[in-house]
C-alpha cells in the first residue's frame, strides 16, 4: 500500500573545493576582465553547500519515499568523494578532460549527471527533482535537469 501524496525529500551536504574560473575560449585579458579575482592563477576555494531534492510517494511498507541514509551514501560515493578537498579543474576528470569552466552552474549540472541515472535505476518510485548548490552564502544555483527546447 503506498500513498499518492507527492513528497519532496531533501538531503543537505557540504564539501570544500578549490577552483579557478578560466575559459579556454577567452584571451588572458578577457579572462581577467570577466572573472577578476576568480581568475587568479592558483585558484581559490569554497565551502559549498549542496541540497539534493528527490520526489516520490510514500511507500506504505516503510513510510518513506526513500531511506535518506541511502541518499547519503549515494551522494558520498558519486559526489562528495569526487569533489570534496579536490581542485575541481585539475582533479575532476569531467572538468579537466573537457576544459569545463567550474562555475557553480556547471558544478550543479555535473552533480545532477552523477546521480540522476543511479537514482532512476535503483528506485522505481523516486526521481531526482533538484540540485541546489550554494557556492557562497550569496551565490546559489538551482538546476532541475530542464533543457530549453
Ligand atoms: N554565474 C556565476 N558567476 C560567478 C561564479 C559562478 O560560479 N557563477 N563564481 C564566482 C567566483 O567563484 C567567486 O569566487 C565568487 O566568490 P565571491 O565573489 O567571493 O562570492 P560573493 O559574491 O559571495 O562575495 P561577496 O564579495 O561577499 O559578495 C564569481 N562569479
Ligand atoms: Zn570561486
Amino acid at each position: 500500500m503506498s500513498s499518492k501524496s507527492k513528497i519532496y525529500l531533501i538531503r543537505r551536504e557540504s564539501f570544500s573545493s578549490a577552483h579557478r574560473l578560466h575559459s579556454n575560449h577567452l584571451s588572458d585579458e578577457e579572462n581577467l576582465r570577466i572573472y577578476s579575482k576568480c581568475n587568479n592563477l592558483y585558484g581559490h576555494g569554497h565551502n559549498y553547500v549542496l541540497e539534493v531534492t528527490v520526489v516520490g510517494n510514500i511507500d506504505g511498507k516503510t513510510g518513506m519515499v526513500m531511506n535518506i541514509s541511502d541518499l547519503k551514501y549515494l551522494l558520498a560515493e558519486y559526489v562528495l568523494n569526487i569533489l570534496d578537498h579536490k581542485n575541481i579543474d585539475l582533479d575532476v576528470e569531467y572538468f579537466r578532460r573537457n576544459h569545463v569552466i567550474s562555475t557553480t552552474e556547471n558544478v550543479a549540472i555535473f552533480i545532477w549527471n552523477q546521480i540522476n541515472d543511479v537514482i532512476n535505476q535503483q528506485y522505481k518510485n523516486v526521481r531526482l527533482y533538484e540540485i541546489k548548490l550554494y557556492e557562497t552564502d550569496k551565490n546559489i544555483v538551482v538546476y532541475r535537469g530542464e533543457e530549453d527546447s
